[in-house]
């Protein structure tokens, strides 16, 4: 099967400053892939120069003919002073019938807000509707920049569950942005670590035991996935998987019985 998207190669350089260099990565069709990374480790970059809209300075990015992507931004300004209802931010100038909007939110548990000014919305109640409006077009790829942004603990759990709910049902492909690395490790079938370069990269439990994970986040956030590696010893004691791997190897294991598994609680 060929990659939803891939990039081999990649570099941005801007102003002289080589942000990114070498990446390679790809996201497959039913795959969560989540960047994590330091802040200024060039997260927002890399989405951006895989949406088209940083151009890149070596490397490629290929997609696969006429996919379509839904992206959610990491941050969108709104005029406070301007009204705006949710069904009006779903949908910019572009009409579209009402009950697809309602259906776009009902997945994602927010369809009673629908008449509701965006500006009286909670951190939480924002992003399931700009997900909802990204799901609009009915994407083979969703992409997500910190899709819990402004979202309290048990928010982001939940809003993790739903992005991993989404995935499972319409079997797109995700590719996320996330600075909640124990939350997200328990939801995602594959971490990258950027920090200019990818400094590991592999299944959630592998990278948690990275020396680059490790000196970037310090020992506590190995200690945080303690509970998520417990429950992945049985399988790979049974299965005789092997140990973590180095920088920018991509691992080819069949893990897709993860996908049942539910760790975050
Ligand atoms: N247009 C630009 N011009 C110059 N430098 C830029 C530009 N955009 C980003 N940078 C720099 O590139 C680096 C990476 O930024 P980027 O926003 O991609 O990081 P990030 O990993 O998404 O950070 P954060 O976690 O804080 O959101 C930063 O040092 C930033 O200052």
């Amino acid at each position: 099967m060929s990659h939803l998207i891939e990039a081999s190669g990649l570099a941005v350089t801007i102003g002289g400053r080589t942000l990114l260099h070498d990446i390679s990565l790809s996201v497959d069709e039913g795959e969560i892939v989540t960047i994590i990374g330091p802040n200024g480790g060039g997260k927002t970059t890399l989405v951006r120069a895989l949406l088209g809209t940083r151009a890149i300075s070596a490397g490629s990015v290929q997609r696969v003919q006429g996919l379509t992507i839904g992206y959610v931004p990491q941050r969108l300004e709104l005029n406070p002073m301007m009204p705006v209802t949710v069904a009006r931010l779903m949908t910019g100038a572009a009409r579209r019938p009402r009950h697809l909007i309602i259906e776009a939110l009902e997945e994602t548990g927010v369809a009673h807000l629908v008449d509701q000014s965006v500006h009286t919305l909670s951190g939480g109640e924002f992003r399931r509707v700009l997900l909802a409006r990204a799901l609009l077009r009915d994407p083979q790829l969703l992409v997500l920049d910190e899709p819990v942004a402004g979202v309290d603990h048990a928010g982001e759990l939940a809003l993790y569950e739903l992005i991993k709910t989404i995935r499972d049902q319409r079997g797109c492909g995700v590719l996320m942005v996330s600075h909640d690395l124990h939350v997200v490790m328990a939801a995602t079938d594959k971490v990258i670590c950027l920090n200019g370069h990818v400094c590991c990269t592999g299944q959630p439990h592998e990278v948690s035991q990275h020396t680059e994970y490790v000196r970037l986040f310090g020992p506590r956030a190995s200690e945080a996935l303690a509970f998520y590696e417990h429950q992945h010893d049985h399988e790979h004691d049974l299965s005789g998987e092997e140990m973590p791997h180095g920088c920018g190897h991509d691992h080819d294991h069949d893990h897709s019985h993860q996908k049942d598994h539910h760790h975050a609680g």
